[in-house]
């Protein structure tokens, strides 16, 4: 489910939970990525923020099955790229096996798939490969957009605080807003734009915002930064797809695939600005594309991804 989704329940409005300290270790490499070893080739993963669908968050799912592919991978190869399909919803409420098939190893290159599996069927299938650093002379990227800086912005929960402030909203878009503040997801947002947050304007499906992993990470092991950067990386991406319909309603919304790219070392638990648009929708389908920069203009990342959006269907009005 993307932000977009609502919920029809009217449980009661919860509290909001203290904010995590910079200085505290991220619980994204403390727990949600520490993956329990069964058996060769064979990991546990916990289950940590849910999103408001209760199905698995898909960024989750990508990361830990990333982690599961670098344990076989010798120390001087790196993710480049990794391609997944979402299979099934997973299930919050037991545990993710990953399953790690070592496709090749090459000189330079190594291949690894993985399946994520509960109750014995798969529910995401990946495909990772990993390459050893081979310095060449043919580089070049995109220029980073000028935006604010972080500093200048409001954070997620500051413009979701905002937005609860104003009187004539939906009990429903409450409701829904007040669980998204009440659950804390292990990354801080901010938005560069924050009306097209509150979508108090219709705008192309474009949007930017600044991003990193919640709590401490430290410099070093940049395997460990990839997979958090995968955790990122489907957060508020698909949601892209309905900035020019503030109208619509989505009954459900989830990603079916994703594909990323990781292009230079990066540290995920410092600003990047994630870049997102959405070039396509159509068929119930909709497709987004977003690159990671790092603040110092380069280039970190690109993603991509297909999402499911199905609609509630429109009121008869025959009937008002
Ligand atoms: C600027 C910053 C702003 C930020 C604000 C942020 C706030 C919040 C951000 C939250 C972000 C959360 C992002 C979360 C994104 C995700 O993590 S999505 C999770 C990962 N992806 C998945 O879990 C998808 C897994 N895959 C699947 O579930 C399946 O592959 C599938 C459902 C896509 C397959 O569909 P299908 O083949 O149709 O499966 P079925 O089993 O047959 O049916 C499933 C249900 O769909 C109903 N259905 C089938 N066809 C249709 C149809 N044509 N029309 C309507 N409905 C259909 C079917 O009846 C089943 O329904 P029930 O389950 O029986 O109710």
């Amino acid at each position: 489910m993307s932000e977009h989704e609502e919920k029809e329940d009217g449980d009661p409005l919860p509290e909001c939970p203290p904010m995590v300290s910079r200085d505290l270790k991220s619980i994204l490499v403390t727990s949600v990525l520490q993956l329990e070893e069964i058996d060769v080739g064979l990991y546990r993963g916990k289950n940590h923020w849910i999103p408001l669908s209760r199905r698995l968050f898909g960024g989750q799912i990508i990361g830990q099955a990333l982690v599961a592919a670098a344990k076989s991978v010798g120390d001087h190869l790196y993710a480049h790229s990794l391609h997944c399909y979402f299979v099934r919803a997973g299930d919050p409420d037991i545990p993710v096996l990953y399953n790690v098939d070592r496709v090749r190893d090459g000189r330079s290159f190594c291949v690894r798939s993985v399946k994520a599996i509960q109750r014995g069927e798969p529910i995401l299938v990946l495909q990772a490969s990993f390459h050893l650093d081979q310095p060449s002379p043919l580089m070049h990227q995109f220029s980073m957009p000028e935006v604010p800086p972080p500093e200048d912005l409001l954070s997620l929960e500051d413009l979701i605080r905002f937005v609860l402030g104003k009187p004539d909203l939906e009990q429903k878009v409450k409701q829904g807003f007040n669980k998204v503040l009440a659950n804390e997801v292990p990354i801080e947002v901010r938005p560069v734009n924050p009306l097209q947050f509150s979508r108090e304007v219709t705008t192309e499906p474009k949007r930017m915002f600044w991003v990193r992993a919640r709590g401490h990470i430290g410099e070093g092991n940049m395997k460990l930064h990839v997979c958090v950067a995968a955790y990122i990386s489907d957060y508020s991406f698909l949601g892209t797809t309905m900035m020019s319909y503030p109208a619509k309603r989505v009954k459900m919304m989830a990603s079916l695939d994703h594909a990323m790219w990781f292009h230079n070392t990066f540290r995920a638990d410092e600003w990047m600005l994630y870049e997102v648009d959405s070039p396509w929708a159509g068929g119930s389908r909709g497709l987004v594309q977003g690159r990671l920069w790092r603040r110092d203009g380069v280039l970190a990342a690109s993603c991509c991804q297909e999402g499911l959006i199905r609609l509630t269907a429109p009121k008869d009005r025959s009937k008002l």
